[in-house]
């Protein structure tokens, strides 16, 4: 006869996870941050750089009552989408999460990513999501594509200069001479500009002490004109000698077209503060995007990968098939990169953004390019969407990662605009967005193109069609 008092056998439940426990899992799935999710138990694991079907050891570092973090403590069998990364640094470098992984397996990654926000979160029932737009169909062109890059400075043990990006979920800096990611034409500036830093003998910032004077180096190039920006953050002025140094830079490096100061004296993470000097050269550089010239500035926002975007912007046009006699309405318009080529397609366009240093370099943008239909204003879309004197016949929506505020939404759904383009970087709150907006049979969801912005990293961008019903 069993024993009343006998406790039950304890089987290997999740209850009884501890942190430092080794799990052994397979990885069937990629989360939006970019960590491997296997299962254990009937409860999820994340466990960061690994590939789907990875078969492996991971030991839990945190553990919650519905998952864990996990870390990759053995690979047992490795996944076939796993390849030599392109950087050297890829494992502690926290600038790229797939490196680890081949191309094709990204994009299937973000392809899954999408889809699953639109049904998880949108709860739209097989939603029409096209084929991601690669970066190019070769996977050995993945990279390179950047035309941006602000790197932070400190001083390494021995006193050196270093630049770089942080280690993954830390403020450790890792030192960098190239970023396979970036542009291959301002690997140069990067190794050597840290060197002249070094050389005289400039403050470098402590963020822990909030001490010292140089905080960022930033670059910025053209990708059709070759054009370049070097921008010194720092939090006060009294680099001596950087008038000298500027203009060195400038002759040492033909396509550099300007060398700006941005003074940045906050305790903040922010990179840029309030006010940018142009110390020698232009305040801007010259882009050609979508058959148009841009001036863009060191600190205004563009888009960080050039062709993508020219790409992501043909696949709008395409699909709003516009007639020539639409109010266009670009709502979140940065400096105008979309707002002046679709103008050319519209009977009139107004763009919409925060920052009014952007509205003025779009209006300069709109100059020109003798662009007379189009005008911006500054301000949030919240308060001057509602306040338009004209009804849009098709927005455009192109919010940062958080999405549309509700009161944006609210009004979308009071003006009915006959189309609706939502640009996201974010699935998760495109997805959001996506269902408010179609609740009730007021919109539906007509396509959504995902477009590999950011290949090497779990980010993705995509562009969703709401038509009124
Ligand atoms: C993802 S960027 C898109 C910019 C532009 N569409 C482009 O492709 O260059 C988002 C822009 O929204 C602006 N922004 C952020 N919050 C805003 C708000 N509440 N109202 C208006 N603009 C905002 C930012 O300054 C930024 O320029």
């Amino acid at each position: 006869m069993p024993d009343p008092l006998a406790q039950p056998a304890q089987p290997n439940t999740p209850s009884r996870w501890r942190q430092g426990e080794l799990v052994e899992l397979t990885i069937t799935d990629l989360s939006n941050s970019g960590d491997g999710v296997g299962r254990v138990d009937g409860r999820v694991v994340f466990v960061p750089d690994t590939a789907v079907g990875d078969r492996l050891m991971a030991r839990l570092i945190r553990v919650k009552p519905q998952f864990a973090q996990g870390k990759l403590h053995e690979l047992l069998e490795p996944s076939g989408d796993r390849i030599r990364p392109a950087c050297i640094v890829a494992d502690k470098c926290g600038g790229c999460h797939w490196q680890h992984l081949s191309y094709a397996a990204q994009l299937v990654a973000k392809q899954n990513l999408v889809t699953q926000d639109l049904e998880r979160i949108g709860g739209f029932a097989n939603p029409p999501v096209s084929p991601i737009l690669p970066l190019s169909p070769s996977p050995a062109l993945s990279l390179n594509y950047r035309n941006k890059a602000t790197y932070p400075l400190d001083r390494g043990e021995s006193g050196q200069v270093r630049a770089g990006y942080y280690q993954k979920g830390s403020h450790q800096l890792v030192n960098l001479n190239q970023c396979p990611i970036q542009d291959a034409r301002l690997n140069p500036l990067l190794a050597e500009v840290k060197q002249d830093i070094q050389t005289r003998g400039w403050s470098i910032y402590d963020e822990r002490l909030h001490r010292g004077k140089l905080r960022h180096l930033g670059l910025r190039i053209g990708r059709h004109t070759g054009e370049m920006l070097l921008t010194l953050v720092s939090t006060d002025v009294g680099l001596v000698g950087l008038a000298e140094q500027a203009e060195v830079w400038l002759q040492r490096y033909p396509d550099l077209v300007g060398v700006a100061l941005n003074l940045n004296p906050a305790q903040t993470n922010v990179i840029f503060g309030p006010e940018t000097r142009c110390i020698a050269g232009r305040s801007y550089l010259r882009e050609i995007f979508a058959g148009l010239e841009f001036q863009i500035q060191p600190t205004t926002f563009f888009q960080v990968n050039t062709e993508q975007a020219e790409a992501l912007l043909g696949a709008i046009a395409s699909e709003l098939n516009l007639q020539g006699d639409e109010i266009l309405v670009d709502a979140y318009c940065g400096i105008g990169t979309f707002t002046l080529p679709l103008a050319r397609q519209v009977k009139r366009a107004i763009g919409i953004e925060l920052h009014p240093e952007s509205i003025q370099q779009a209006w300069t943008n709109a100059y020109q390019n003798n662009i007379a239909n189009a005008m911006f204003q500054a301000g949030t879309v919240e308060e001057l969407l509602p306040k338009l004197d004209e009804q849009p016949d098709v927005v455009l929506l192109d919010p940062p990662r958080k999405g549309c505020d509700a009161l944006v939404l609210e009004t979308l759904l009071s003006q009915l605009p006959h189309r609706i383009a939502y640009v996201s970087c974010n699935p998760a709150t495109l997805a959001r967005d996506l269902k408010r907006l179609c609740a009730n049979g007021t919109y539906r969801l007509t396509r959504a193109q995902p477009v590999d912005f950011f290949p090497q990293t779990p980010h993705v961008e995509c562009v969703a069609f709401l038509e009124k019903l």
